[in-house]
């Protein structure tokens, strides 16, 4: 069993967006620990979700820190723009480049946690060379543009290669794609420390459900099993 703190952050790219605000404000009473913000561009994914404007407006509703992803390439023109939006930390991904070090050297200057993110078929060393520059390092357990696939077994050995290269540094591991309380222990064992969750947070409009939804993939994520 892991002693680390889990944190869980709901990704409200699964949320009802005409009813955003509310949406937010619901998974922060829940208990979520971050909120998550998946942004998309259109050409490095192929989804468009929505820019700095609209999570600037749903910001306003809750004190959690925000979580935001950027699956945006190029990415270094809209780093200040997500963080005057009231990004905590962002998150970019290795394989937007060209100039890695460049973004998240941006990204600190912005006084804001960094994070990168590597696909599925990224390997961890493909960070290694920047583990001094971040705060977080997400491993994708989907292919990025979509909620709701199916988490990709092959994951856990690449979180447990994760959490060996990261050793103590102070940086957490967060998982995001297809996380639910079925494999949230698994994945907790392998070393991920923050869980994205967003069909199995929001799969349903109830929106009393999701403190259920949220303390059932923590508690799978912190009970001892053997
Ligand atoms: O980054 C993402 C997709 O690119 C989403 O955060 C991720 O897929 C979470 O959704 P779900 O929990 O439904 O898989």
């Amino acid at each position: 069993m892991t002693s680390r703190p889990i944190r869980i952050a709901p990704s409200i790219l699964s949320a009802d967006f005409g009813r955003l605000a509310e949406e937010v404000a619901a998974i922060d009473a829940a208990g979520a620990d971050y909120i998550h913000v998946d942004i998309m561009d259109g050409h490095f994914v192929p989804n468009i979700s929505f820019g700095p404007a609209v999570m600037a407006s749903v910001r306003q509703v809750t004190q959690k820190p925000f979580d935001v992803h950027l699956m945006v390439a190029p990415v270094d023109p809209y780093i200040a723009a997500f963080a005057k939006a009231g990004a905590d930390v962002i998150t970019v991904h290795a394989e937007a480049g060209p100039h890695l070090h460049r973004t998240l050297q941006a990204i600190r200057a912005e006084g804001k946690n960094a994070g990168v993110a590597i696909n599925p078929g990224t390997p961890v060393s493909a960070v290694e060379a920047v583990l001094d520059d971040i705060d977080l390092l997400l491993v994708m357990s989907v292919n990025p543009g979509f909620g709701g696939q199916a988490f990709i077994p092959g994951t856990l050995d690449k979180l447990r290669q994760a959490r060996a290269l990261v050793g103590n540094r102070p940086i957490e591991i967060e998982v995001d794609g297809g996380i639910t309380a079925d494999n949230a222990r698994a994945v907790a064992d392998a070393g991920a420390t923050v869980f994205v969750a967003g069909s199995s947070v929001f799969g349903g409009n109830e929106t009393q459900t999701y403190p259920h939804r949220i303390a059932a993939i923590r508690s799978a994520a912190t009970t001892r099993t053997a």
